[in-house]
């Protein structure tokens, strides 16, 4: 007896393409095709609907250990399963920073109790991300947790040494060291992008720069060491042009680029409304435009939403007070399809390329009977997400299984939508909600 139901997704279009039936049976996808039959089986019609492999968010903000009045491990991958997820990575700057094997643990079997999406923690590369002694990254790589991703998000290892050291070590093991862009001395109590408009609305300026500056140097550190680089939430053009120029040199270096920076752009912070407020900053048109295009032709590896939750009262303050970051996980199908589908710019085929296949090549968990990322074929674990292309909503904050409302999308009409979320073969998310 299989403890999950089996499942029968009628007529579905698989990655927008060919109308296909899948039959979910024990945790796999065990059959495809034109009028596939199995009695007893939950029928689901997907009529119009499009079946993309389960996403993978490589960065995510859960907050526990420490800020669970913000976000807890259930509450975000509550979050993460309404948004098409079933898997994120978690990010280390909780509180005790996850910088031991001891928290990592706990974040993954926190993730396992919870049930909706498997939760991979993110290491630390720095003690307390402190930026000055290395962490226990063997002993992270080594748990049950089995890290792969390295990561002081939050804050850059802006230290070369250490960066250098952080490459060479996560190299025994196949892993991958994921930076903070920022130049801490260029944007010193930096507020938002440095431009005419951070004069104009006299805040201290962030210079596209102080990212440039530190991917630019990390990529020669990683082609030095032979060890893989991630560029966490690039967010301007010209991090865009180094990373082409890295990758035309068969450098090991991907990087990521969340659904706001996809989107949004700088006039907003002309509001003064400090759920605009993220690190990096919103940028320009061009920018914006540029982190598309390298999207679209792969320069740009994949989307991560950096999911940053913050309580009101971090966010409903003065500009200068406000903390960084925005909601991300139930809106980044959605803004990803408004921003890249809908504009020609990717096909459905790119999308679960970008948001699952890609991320979980990166992360490291592509293999293994919980395998994410997987193609949708006969014999892979039976991660799928339903989606609705044609369908216009809302965005509701008030709505979210978050525990924050920190949304930068409140208020806008976004196409699509997650009809049905499927973590191997049981759902997690039916009908638009939690299952
Ligand atoms: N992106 C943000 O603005 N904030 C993140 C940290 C980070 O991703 O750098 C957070 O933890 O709140
Ligand atoms: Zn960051
Ligand atoms: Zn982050």
């Amino acid at each position: 007896m299989s403890k999950n139901p089996t499942v029968l997704i009628k007529g579905a279009r698989i990655l927008g393409g060919d109308t296909t039936d899948l039959l979910l049976r024990d945790g796999i996808i065990a059959e495809m095709g034109p009028g596939v039959q199995s009695p007893g089986a939950r029928n689901i019609d997907a009529d119009g609907l499009v079946a993309l492999p389960g996403l993978v968010d490589l960065h995510t903000h859960l907050r526990e250990p420490g800020r669970e009045d913000a976000e807890t491990v259930s509450s975000g991958t509550r979050a993460a399963a309404l948004g098409g997820f079933t898997a994120v990575h978690a990010m280390a700057n909780t509180d005790p920073v996850a910088d031991t094997a001891g928290v990592v643990e706990q974040v993954w079997r926190l993730g396992r109790e919870a049930g909706h999406a498997d939760v991979r923690p993110v290491g630390a590369v720095t003690v307390g991300l402190a930026g000055e002694r290395m962490a226990e990254i063997g002993a992270m790589a080594d748990s049950a947790a089995g890290v792969r991703v390295f990561s002081d998000d939050g804050h850059c290892v802006s230290d070369a040494v250490l960066m250098r050291r952080a490459l060479e070590y996560v190299k025994a093991f196949d892993g991958v060291v994921a930076q903070h862009a920022q130049e801490p001395r260029l944007t010193e109590g930096a507020q938002m992008n440095e431009s005419r408009l951070s004069g104009q609305l006299g805040l201290r300026g962030w210079p596209c720069v102080a990212e440039e500056s530190i991917i630019a140097r990390d990529v020669l550190l990683a082609a030095h060491v032979g060890s893989r680089l991630h560029i966490c939430h690039l967010s301007t053009k010209g991090s865009v042009e180094i990373v082409r120029l890295a990758k035309a040199r068969g450098l090991p270096v991907t990087a990521e680029v969340t659904p706001h920076h996809l989107l949004l752009t700088e006039e907003l912070v002309a509001t003064y409304d400090a759920r605009y407020k993220v690190n990096p900053p919103l940028r320009s048109a061009d920018d914006v435009a540029a982190v598309r295009e390298g999207l679209a032709d792969g320069t740009i590896d994949i989307v991560a939403t950096d999911h940053a939750p913050h309580p009101v009262e971090d966010k409903e303050c003065e500009w200068d007070a406000a903390a960084f970051g925005m909601l991300g996980l139930e809106t980044a199908l959605s803004v990803v399809q408004h921003t890249m589908v809908d504009t020609g710019l990717l096909d459905w085929a790119g999308v679960a390329d970008r948001m699952s296949l890609a991320p979980a090549r990166i992360g490291r968990c592509d293999t293994g009977p919980s395998a994410q990322g997987r193609p949708l074929a006969v014999g892979e674990p039976a991660n799928v997400v339903l989606i609705d292309p044609a369908a216009t909503r809302t965005i509701d904050s008030a709505a979210s299984a978050s525990l924050s409302r920190n949304n930068p999308f409140e208020g806008m009409k976004l196409p699509g939508g997650v009809v049905a979320t499927f973590l191997r073969g049981r759902p997690t998310v039916e009908n638009g909600a939690l299952a």
